[in-house]
């Protein structure tokens, strides 16, 4: 149960910070219009009126102006002592430590930079190259806190990275962009959140390096007049922090955002045009409904009647409801350029920042007891992590209501009601058996001779129970449970409770176990685009057992990988041409089976279209997050429609498979599968059609033959205009033989001279034997394409009629082979 712990209330933390000038600044001769008289007054002066001075009073002020230089590693340090300068290290140390200390607590905390395009949000929240910003620094130092924490606590990191770009949120840790934009969906407990994002649990800070700067790398970027690199995007990371407290039957929660914001410049001022315009004009509906929420919360905290808070008019607001006057502490860095040039935009950004200053957020320490978890959810989870028992029952529906947990130390099951779990049934003893939990490893002890079973086997003595080994498949337990009740009922009916073991139903030899499954959609392929994937295994109950790296790569034969040229506009392209692809399975990442029991190993299976059998990588124990690197690659030599559809319209299933010490491993043999001379497995080689599935599968096979029909009659036409041109050829050959056997009857002994000249326009004989033999072959030639014509007409024509008698085709194409036949 959650626990109820007063909500501390707290004002959004306020931090300014000047940067130095940038090239453009200086090469314009720009003034300094901002100081920073003491650690939390920031004044700035208006150019074109000097005496106007404002002064404006936040929680921070960050002189990063001048008095810096930069030490052997290229970190900007302060020059002398006396220098003001706050260098990336002074910001994390107020506000990145914060916000760690808040996670720690179990506070979720939000840190938002705002400010306009190149006033240096990006480096002060990710940084550049030796100069680190707060996000990376936060991560590093989780990880360095979790590794000098106690061993009875269990931590949780999940890393996510996403950009809001025009109103669509895109998953920055998935190479696979999904057309308008992942969907942002409403929870009841959750509150919004994005569906279908990328959510990677980490060991180490190494892993998260790795995932900022390959989501860093997908993060759109547009120029801008204003600054080459500008982002037009927000970005927003987050990371969920879980703490447990195994012996404190505890858990705590934070989440914690970080979010890059766009430039907040008006448009004007950015001179951005046409389609610029309209992006620039939605990435402020964002920014403006922010502004707009901090407005009316600000009121609201001024005392004024506020109605309503329009979190729901944008992507952002509806993103960062909890970190504005909700369940967060929250801190906004408002970054600022020095320059005259940006007076009414600093001064603007300073302006924002006052407003944010006024909203109080009533955060609360996420924080759950063990025995009454909060929602299913967390049901759910506390049962994973830990040991419990639950209740079988002979009416299903009461099946699984009844949940024991097995708490540290000992205690007893029976009948009795005095004791911590009381069981129920035939043959149930007032003292039963007692379970022990120390440190988290579970114990079961049979009390005297009492029947007592685990996993099937009968036990006399204390043995130990592990989570998760036995696993059944919803088809083998249904069928395990009628052989229970048969044997229930044998038993009633007085019959001999010795079963043999291979109808005992309790037996179970130790197998490997299904974990669960992850679906990887082909559609690229059929583009010989190249695609990368996260994705988690998903168990049966729909939650995460680990994530899954993925590389599909189109290639040439010999493995070359394709490039953008190589794309092809129309998958069509590819029917009845050669294509090559790789399977390479690079890493698991966090796998739950393995975090549990060092005893333990995974394999990955998965099949692609017409393969006869599964295709296993190598088993890897105890390793939870494996480095895989497994690659195999296939040919398809002939690509058919019906390939190209499957690539189309469905997903690759990789299923994750856990080890356990004594289990055979799942393997295969390569002379299970076709190979192309260079040794790739071969698919699509199913060109007959059998075995038809789906309704789907039929017309699209009717369609495909339809095509061969309409190719094979064109080819029909241009033999028959072969034949007939043949056929004259002939005619007049025979003429002109004829010709001159009549002429040498005639003009026999007289005129010499004449049958020279007509020798000298007629074919000579050698000439004429030669056509005769040309014609003979190419009679040969139309034979012999009329012959494999045929051939394939009736082979086509019986697919078509099975087809018809599979299911009566409903399109005009019926007719056709019946035209076809008239011919
Ligand atoms: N405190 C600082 N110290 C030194 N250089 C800085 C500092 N802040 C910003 N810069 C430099 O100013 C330039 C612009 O900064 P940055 O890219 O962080 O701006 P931005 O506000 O994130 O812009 P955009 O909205 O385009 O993302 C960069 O070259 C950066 O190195």
């Amino acid at each position: 149960m959650m626990t109820m712990p007063m909500p501390s209330i707290d004002s959004v933390k306020v931090a300014v910070r000047v940067r130095p000038f940038s090239q453009r600044e200086k090469n314009s001769r720009s003034k300094c219009v901002i100081s920073m008289l003491s650690k939390t007054t920031t004044t700035i002066q208006d150019p074109k009126n000097p005496e106007h001075v404002k002064t404006f009073t936040f929680d921070l002020a960050y002189w990063s102006h001048s008095g810096f230089q930069k030490d052997k590693d290229g970190v900007l340090i302060s020059a002398d002592p006396s220098s003001n300068f706050a260098g990336q290290r002074d910001v994390f140390h107020d506000l990145g430590r914060g916000i760690l200390d808040n996670a720690w607590q179990g506070y979720n905390a939000t840190l938002l930079a705002y400010g306009q395009t190149g006033s240096g949000k990006s480096y002060s929240m990710i940084g550049f190259g030796a100069n680190k910003g707060i996000i990376p620094n936060v991560c590093e130092e989780l990880f360095q806190a979790i590794k000098n924490r106690e061993r009875n606590q269990e931590y949780q990191v999940t890393f996510s990275m996403l950009e809001i770009y025009n109103e669509q949120v895109r998953d920055l840790l998935s190479r696979t962009k999904k057309l308008g934009g992942l969907k942002v969906r409403e929870d009841q407990q959750l509150g919004f959140y994005v569906d279908g994002l990328t959510s990677v649990p980490c060991e180490n800070y190494a892993q998260i390096e790795k995932l900022m700067e390959q989501g860093t790398k997908i993060r759109t970027t547009a120029s801008t007049n204003m600054n080459a690199s500008s982002s037009r995007s927000h970005m927003v990371v987050t990371i969920q922090f879980k703490q447990v407290f195994l012996d404190r039957h505890l858990t705590k929660q934070s989440s914690i955002n970080l979010v890059d914001l766009a430039g907040s410049e008006r448009q004007k001022s950015s001179g951005s045009e046409g389609d610029r315009l309209r992006e620039g004009s939605r990435v402020n509906l964002s920014l403006t409904t922010l502004g707009n929420v901090i407005s009316a919360l600000a009121d609201a905290a001024m005392g004024k009647k506020v109605l309503h808070i329009p979190y729901r008019d944008s992507i952002l607001t509806k993103l960062l409801q909890s970190a504005l006057g909700g369940n967060s502490r929250t801190t906004l860095i408002a970054a600022i350029s020095p320059a005259d040039i940006c007076y009414e935009e600093t001064l603007s950004t300073l302006r924002y920042a006052e407003r944010a200053k006024k909203i109080w957020n009533k955060a609360v320490v996420n924080t759950w007891k063990l025995k009454e978890p909060r929602a299913e959810n967390n049901k759910l989870q506390m049962m994973k992590t830990f040991p419990h028992l639950l209740n079988i029952n002979e009416d299903p529906q009461l099946t699984g209501v009844l949940k024991y947990f097995i708490r540290a130390g000992s205690c007893d099951a029976g009948k009795a009601a005095s004791n911590a779990i009381t069981l129920q049934g035939l043959g149930i003893l007032d003292k039963h058996a007692s379970f022990t939990n120390m440190d988290g490893k579970v114990t079961v002890t049979p009390h005297s001779k009492c029947n007592v079973v685990v996993n099937g086997v009968p036990i006399t003595m204390k043995t130990k129970l592990q989570h998760l080994v036995w696993i059944w498949s919803k088809a083998k337990f249904i069928n395990r449970k009628f052989l229970m009740e048969e044997l229930y009922q044998h038993f009633l009916d007085g019959g001999d409770s010795h079963e043999a073991q291979e109808v005992d139903p309790f037996w179970d030899p130790v197998e490997v176990v299904h974990l669960g499954s992850a679906h990887i959609w082909l559609q690229s392929l059929a583009y010989c685009m190249k695609f990368e994937e996260q994705v988690e295994f998903l168990n049966c109950d729909g939650l995460e057992e680990a994530m899954l790296h993925i590389h599909i790569t189109s290639c040439s034969p010999t493995g070359q990988v394709h490039g953008e040229e190589d794309v092809v506009i129309d998958p069509l392209e590819l029917l009845g041409k050669r294509i090559d692809f790789q399977i390479h399975i690079v890493q698991c990442l966090g796998i739950k089976w393995l975090k549990e029991d060092a005893k333990r190993g995974i394999q990955i299976g998965y099949r692609i279209y017409d393969l006869p059998n599964t295709l296993y990588t190598k088993p890897v124990w105890k390793i939870v997050n494996p480095q895989i690197e497994e690659t195999v690659q296939f040919a398809a030599l002939n690509v058919s429609q019906e390939f190209l559809n499957y690539l189309q319209t469905n997903a690759l299933i990789v299923d994750l498979w856990g080890l356990q010490e004594g289990c055979a491993e799942l393997r295969y043999s390569s002379q299970d599968f076709m190979v192309t001379g260079e040794g790739h497995i071969m698919v699509d080689t199913r060109k007959t059609a059998t075995g038809m599935g789906t309704d789907q599968t039929t017309s699209n096979q009717i369609s495909e033959l339809y095509l061969k029909l309409l190719k094979l009659e064109q080819e029909t036409e241009l033999l028959r205009n072969i034949n007939r041109a043949l056929r004259e050829e002939n005619l007049f050959l025979k003429e002109s033989l004829e010709k001159i056997g009549s002429v040498q009857e005639a003009h026999k002994p007289s005129s010499t001279l004449k049958i020279i000249e007509m020798a000298a326009q007629l074919p000579s004989a050698k000439e004429i034997n030669q056509m005769c033999a040309q014609r003979a072959s190419y009679d040969g030639e139309l034979a012999k394409a009329l012959k494999v014509y045929y051939q394939s007409m009736n082979m086509a024509r019986g697919q078509f009629l099975r087809l018809r008698h599979y299911k009566p085709p409903v399109f005009d194409i019926i007719a056709y082979p019946e035209q076809i036949k008239a011919r």
